[in-house]
Formats: C-alpha cells, structure tokens, sequence
C-alpha cells in the first residue's frame, strides 16, 4: 500500500472536492443533514477529517452560501482542521450536484487527480480513497461501486414490472476519481437531467469509466433511518 501512495505523491497533485452545497430535502430536518450530529460530531466533519488522512491533499469544500459562516463556527474550536487550515478551500455551492462541482473544480488550477466525495459519505473508508487515486492515476478515471445485493425489477409505464439480473448491476458511490484535465474537458458541457453523478458527465464526454470496488458500510446519508444505520456503524468502527 505504501509504495503506491509514494508514487501517486511523486507525480501527481492530490485534490478532494468535498460536495456539500445541498439542502437535504429527503431528510426533512431544520439544518441541513451534512451539519446533523453523528455521534456528537457535524456529519460532514467526519467525512473532511477521514480525506484529511491522506498525505498532501488540498481540500475544496463546497458549501451552501448561507451556512458558510456555520462551517467557521464548528471548525474554530477542531484541532484537526486548524491544523491544516492551508489545506483548505471552501467555495459556495450551486443550485444542483453537477453546479456544485464545477464550482470545486474552477478552484483547481494545476493538473493532476481530484477526487469527489459527498460530504454526507462519512463512513468512506481510507483504503478505498487510496485506490481511487491509484487507479485515476493509471486509467484517468476511478468510481466506487459494490454489487447490487438485492433482487431488482424494473418498472413499465403500464406497472407492469420485469426481473434484471442483478448479477450486472453495481451500486455507485463516490470518491469518484479522475484526471483533473479529463474531468474539465468533461464539464464545458451543459448539464443534462440525466447527470446524477460525476461518471455520468465523463461518461457523456465519451470517457471509459474504470470501477473499484467499494463497502456496503459507505453510505450516503439521505433519509432519516440512514442516521441510525451511520451511528451504529461509527460505533462499531470507533471500537
Ligand atoms: N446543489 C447541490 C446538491 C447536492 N450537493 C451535495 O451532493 C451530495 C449528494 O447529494 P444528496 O444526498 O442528494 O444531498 P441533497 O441534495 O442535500 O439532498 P436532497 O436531494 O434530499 O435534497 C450531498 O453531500 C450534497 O450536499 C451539493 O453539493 N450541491
Ligand atoms: C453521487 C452519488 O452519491 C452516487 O451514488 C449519487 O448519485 C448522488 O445522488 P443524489 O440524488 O444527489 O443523492
């Protein structure tokens, strides 16, 4: 493991692009869910402390305009991230995912491999943030998947449904990450509705997307059970 991030290091610059501009409309709490408590701690601090790990990464927050002046007042008192307040750039959000990331990425200024991660993924795991930008650096692109475990069926216009195979199936996650001059070639595009992640905008651009494997414990935190599931998950993690 150490010798790849030696020579991902001696190449190639390390971005993440931490995506936290939304609302969480489905999680219909007062403040927005990437501020809610996990165990005590804002759920989006858990996720910017687990990149933080990673050796010489810049970090490009992206944050809803009203709640920027929230961020400052949780990370004043953190000693992890005043620590490495160089590391850091926050940037405001836009009005949808695809809006938010190009705002990250217009901060990013060298070439090199940046990561984009959901601010409400707390549970991302070091190993597979490590592989992301191993294979980004070999292939240009590396998006976090796990296999559908469930049966799926998909659903006509008449309600009539079929089964898929989920044997071809993988769910997708993030960090997904690519060549930053890929990734902005990429994005001078206009968004399509049918853009619901990064892989899907490379995708769009012609690219081959190259999948890793990623873990079940990886969730996006979306509606209120999902808070339960990350607590007992931390727990177990934490020891
Ligand atoms: N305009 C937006 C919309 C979403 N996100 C971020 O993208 C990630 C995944 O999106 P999702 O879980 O859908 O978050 P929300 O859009 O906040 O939730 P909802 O769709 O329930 O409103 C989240 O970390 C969210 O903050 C963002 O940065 N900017
Ligand atoms: C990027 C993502 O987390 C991959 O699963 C997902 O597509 C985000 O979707 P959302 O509708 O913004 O929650």
């Amino acid at each position: 493991m150490s010798n790849f991030i030696h020579s991902v290091e001696n190449n190639q610059r390390k971005y993440a692009i931490i995506v936290a501009g939304g609302s969480g409309s489905r999680m219909k709490s007062e403040i927005p869910k990437q501020f809610l408590p996990l165990n005590g701690k804002p759920i989006l601090l858990h996720t910017v402390e687990k990149f933080l790990q990673v050796a010489d990464i810049q970090l490009i927050v992206v944050l809803p305009k009203n709640d920027i002046y929230y961020w400052y007042e949780i990370t004043q008192s953190n000693q992890t991230i005043q620590a490495f307040s160089n590391n850091f750039t926050i940037v405001v959000g836009g009005a949808s995912r695809f809006q938010s990331v190009k705002n990250g990425l217009n901060q990013i200024k060298t070439d090199g491999l940046v990561a984009v991660h959901d601010g409400v993924r707390p549970l991302v795991n070091l190993e597979i943030i490590q592989k992301s930008f191993q294979v980004a650096s070999e292939k240009g692109t590396a998006v976090t998947s796990v296999w559908v475990k469930d049966s799926v069926r998909e659903v006509g216009l008449d309600g009539k449904s079929i089964a898929i195979d989920r044997t071809k199936l993988k769910l997708i996650q993030t960090p997904q990450t690519f060549n930053i001059n890929l990734m902005k070639n990429a994005f001078e595009v206009d968004e399509q509705s049918f853009f619901t992640d990064c892989a899907s905008v490379l995708e769009f651009a012609g690219k081959t997307i190259t999948l890793i494997e990623g873990d079940y414990e990886n969730i996006k935190i979306t509606t209120p059970e999902d808070m339960i599931v990350a607590e007992a998950l931390l727990r177990k993690n934490q020891g």
